[in-house]
This record gives structure tokens, sequence and C-alpha cells, in this order.
């Protein structure tokens, strides 16, 4: 383990300096793109500024015989899209691939400067942080970078989870982690054949009414990735780093992604990952505050003063607790209204509708 003296100190000669913070930027939907199929390439220049963050994927879901157009694909890409206020992402191949060598080093020293984060698949533990750390900032001083890159981690190894707080802390560069429920299910032996979301054999039933076990008895549904979801949301609070749910792959179920994409926001993910373009919508409407809450939590916020003591609000208590998660509330709707002058309308209309 590094010195806490040392954990700021560039790694390589020439390296720039680590971040002391993770910039905040929106990053509602991590939306993947094959960078070596053509036609969703040339969708790249239309969706840049629509999305918070395009992500070129060179793992899995890129056929072994195309991992060296996709490397390609992205770097003609980068070079050639100004992507404004989107942020480009690149989820770079597993650690103990063929491919994810010439990745980094290529990406690093070709578009070092266009990229914003390195995604890293099947993450097991610190070592594998430590280890893309020290090869970043060689290739970093190598390709004159004057900004780090940052790194992001998907949880999808049962180690990766039992070791996600070490994970979150292991270098300044971390940006977020990702559930990857589908690699988890596989590596945790679970049971499932589905790309995220629920399962209707996991579920509970009610208590018999009487001696009838067969009878009158209702079951519900339960969420297979709550215990993930929610450690993962820990871990990365306590770092200082940012918590996302990853796919859902049944495109066709916009309803069933929405909710699932809802369950991660409300226990403190900032964003999902968007397969297709019929997810970009879903996740922006669901990890943007709804207005009805920004205005609630605007009106606490002014009606708390200096935010201690207790108020009764419309029958409801207020004290510094609630003030405090209605103060998380507005700091994102304030972050994202900031770039998107129709959400901060709705914002400013749902906060005057509430005024008492
Ligand atoms: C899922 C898809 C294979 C579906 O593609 P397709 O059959 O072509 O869908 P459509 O016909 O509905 O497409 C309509 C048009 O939209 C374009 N398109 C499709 N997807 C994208 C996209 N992501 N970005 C941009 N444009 C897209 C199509 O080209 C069509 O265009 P046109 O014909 O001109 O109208 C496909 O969506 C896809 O491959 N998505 C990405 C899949 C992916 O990245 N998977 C990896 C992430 S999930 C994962 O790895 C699991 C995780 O790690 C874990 O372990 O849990
Ligand atoms: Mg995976």
């Amino acid at each position: 383990m590094r010195s806490p003296k040392d954990f700021f100190a560039p790694l390589a000669v020439g390296a720039p300096q680590p971040v002391r913070q993770i910039p905040v930027r929106p990053s509602r939907m991590i939306h993947f793109f094959d960078p070596g199929n053509e036609k969703m390439a040339a969708k790249i220049p239309s969706l840049t500024g629509t999305v918070d963050v395009l992500l070129g994927n060179l793992e899995d879901a890129v056929r072994a015989d195309r991992k060296e157009a996709a490397r390609a694909g992205l770097v003609s890409v980068a070079r050639a899209t100004d992507f404004g206020r989107t942020q480009l992402w690149t989820r770079v191949n597993s650690l103990d691939s063929p491919w994810v060598l010439d990745d980094l080093l290529t990406l690093v020293t070709e578009i070092g400067d266009k990229l914003d984060v390195i995604m890293v698949p099947k993450v097991e533990g610190a070592q594998d942080i430590h280890y893309v750390d020290r090869l970043l900032a060689q290739l970093e001083a190598r390709a004159g970078l004057t900004e780090p890159l940052l790194v992001h981690a998907i949880l999808e190894t049962a180690s990766g989870v039992a070791n996600v707080e070490e994970i979150a802390g292991a270098s300044p560069r971390m940006q977020g982690i990702s559930l990857g429920p589908a690699d988890l299910a596989a590596s945790r032996r679970m049971k499932t054949t589905r790309v995220g979301g629920g399962h209707p054999g996991y579920l509970v039933r009610t208590d018999p009414a009487g001696e009838d076990l067969n009878s009158g008895r209702s079951t519900y549904q339960q969420d297979l990735w709550h215990y993930t979801v929610a450690r993962m949301v820990d871990a990365c609070a306590m770092h200082g780093i940012l918590p996302y749910y990853g796919p859902f792959g049944d495109i066709r179920d916009v309803v069933a992604c929405e909710d699932q994409f809802r369950n991660a926001f409300l226990l403190g993910c900032v964003g999902a990952w968007s397969l297709h373009p019929v997810q970009i919508d879903i996740a922006k409407k669901v990890f943007s505050p709804a207005p009805s809450d920004v205005a609630w939590a605007r009106r606490v916020i002014a009606e708390m003063g200096d935010g201690t003591g207790a108020v009764m609000i419309d029958g409801k208590m207020q004290d510094d607790a609630s003030v405090k998660q209605c103060r998380v509330v507005v700091e994102l709707a304030d972050e994202l209204a900031a770039g998107d002058p129709e959400l901060a309308a709705a914002y400013d209309a749902a906060t005057k509708e509430l005024q008492p």
C-alpha cells in the first residue's frame, strides 16, 4: 500500500499531477457503441451533445476478429469529432486478454487528449487498478498529456464485489464503478441467462392464510441486484467516486429498463449504460431529478433557514438530516440544469408552482 503522503504524486516522471477531486460532469447515460461498426460510428456526430458520455467499446460484444478494427475505428472517430460537452470514454479489453496492452498503448498515445475515462472490465481487486495506474502514467508521460486519464472499474466478478472498497480507493484516478450484471452472474454461478434486470423466479411469497398452501398467496418479485448495487454505492460514496448501474439487455422492454434504472438512481447511482439509442432518453429522464422533487427540496431548504432544528411542512417533519437529502437533490439538479436550459426551466416552473 502506498503511503497516504505519496498518493497524489505522479507514478511516472513526466506524467500529469493526479486529480484530488473527481470532476463533476453529467454522466446520466454512458452510451456504448462499437467503433468498428460503420453504421454505429456514423451516428456518433449526431449523438454528440445529446448524450452525456459516448463510450467506444472494445471489449465484449466486439467479435475477436474485429478487435483491431474497433480500436482503429475509435482512433478515427475521436480525431474527427468535436465532442463539445459530451465526454468520450472507452472500455478496453480485460487485463488478461491478448488485446489490452495494444488498446492502452494505442489509445493513450494517439487520442489520450480526447479521452476522459478508461473503463476497465472484470476488475478483481486493487492490484488490477495499480497495474493500470502505473501503465497509464508511463503512457501519459510518453504522450505528453497534461491531464490525467481517469479510470472506471466494472464490478463483474465475485472477487471484485468482495474487494469493492479497496478497488474504489485504489488510485486518485478512480472515477467510478459500474455494475456488470451479466459477467457477475456468471462469476457467481447464478442461474440467470439475462443481461441485468429482474427474474420472475426470484421472489417471496406471502404466508398461507390457512391450511391450503396452494391458493391465495401473492408473490413479489425481488431485485437480484439490490445487495451489489447498495454495496457499490457505499464503497463509491466512501471514496468520493461515482456509482452506476450497468447494462439492461432487454432493449425492447423499455418499461422494466426504466424501473431498474430508477431503483439504481434512488439508491445513489448517477447513471447507467445505454446500449441502444432507445435507452438514452430513459436514462436522461430517470437520472435527472423530477421537477416536483426539486421544487420540494428547494422549499424545504428555504424553510429550514440555517438548516438546523425541526419544522413541519405540509404535515411532514423536516430536520437537519432531511435538509441534507434535499441539498443532494438540489445540487444535482443545479449541475444538470447548468447545461440544459429546458431542464432549468422545468425546475423553475415547478418551484414557482409549489411556493406556499
Ligand atoms: C443491441 C444491438 C446489437 C442492436 O442493434 P440493431 O439490431 O442494429 O438494432 P436496431 O435495428 O434497432 O438499430 C436501429 C439503428 O440504430 C443503430 N444503433 C443500434 N445500436 C446503436 C448504438 N449503441 N449506438 C448507435 N447506434 C446504434 C443501428 O445501427 C441502426 O441504424 P440504422 O440501420 O442506420 O437505422 C446494438 O444496439 C448494439 O450492439 N449495442 C451495443 C451492445 C454493447 O455494447 N454491448 C456491450 C455492453 S453490455 C456488456 O458488456 C455486459 C456487461 O459487461 C456485463 O457483464 O454485465
Ligand atoms: Mg461484462
